[in-house]
């Protein structure tokens, strides 16, 4: 529904292979693409569905990928992709990270990105800019030669409280109690 009330799209499609998602996504008033289901399996990447999409739909160029993992889609953010979809190749929703990520090379522990001897504190940088999967906004273009993204894409920052991705069941019992406790205007 958040989709559909940003105003911001010519055709909302919901692409599965499932009777009941089909049955869900026609009650709110989106076309369904049904997938085929060698496109629908658990280790299907999802550059491969757009493509199989994109192969069956010839007129599309432009598009939005929303992953339905991501419950606490605003319409705001949306419109400000939408925006910012008009000067880049690519959008994506990205969060700020400030954790200090360690990698290990040749057995050994190291920083990935900081110096040991001058340890950076959250108010003197930006953080590191993490995919939260909530949306990607791409082009025909790109799916066409492999990829969703290139080095002309924009963020959309979404707020820490609004980033959670469905992955387990943990992060599930997360969204229900956030959805829980957030006042009805925030929605
Ligand atoms: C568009 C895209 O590439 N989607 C991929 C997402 C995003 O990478 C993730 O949501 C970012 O946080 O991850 C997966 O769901 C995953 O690894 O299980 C696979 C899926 O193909």
């Amino acid at each position: 529904m958040t989709i559909k009330n940003s105003t911001c799209f010519q055709h909302i499609w919901v692409s599965t292979d499932d009777k009941r998602i089909a049955i869900e996504a026609q009650k709110y008033g989106a076309t369904v693409h049904r997938r085929p289901e060698k496109f629908a399996r658990d280790d299907t990447p999802s550059l491969h569905a757009i493509s199989e999409f994109l192969d069956v739909h010839r007129s599309i160029q432009d598009f939005a990928l929303f992953q339905c993992t991501s419950v606490f889609l605003k319409t705001k953010y949306i419109q400000e992709a939408v925006r910012k979809f008009e000067s880049h190749d690519c959008v994506f929703a990205a969060k700020r990270s400030h954790y200090l990520r360690w990698k290990v090379v040749d057995g050994e522990l190291m920083p990935a990105e900081f110096n040991l001897s001058a340890r950076p504190r959250r108010q003197d940088w930006q953080g590191d800019i993490v995919e939260t999967g909530m949306f990607y906004f791409s082009r025909r273009k790109l799916v066409d030669s492999g990829l969703l993204q290139n080095s002309r894409c924009s963020i959309v920052e979404i707020a820490a409280k609004d980033s959670l991705e469905i992955d387990s069941s943990y992060d599930l019992t997360l969204a229900k109690y956030i959805l829980s406790s957030e006042t009805k205007s925030e929605l």
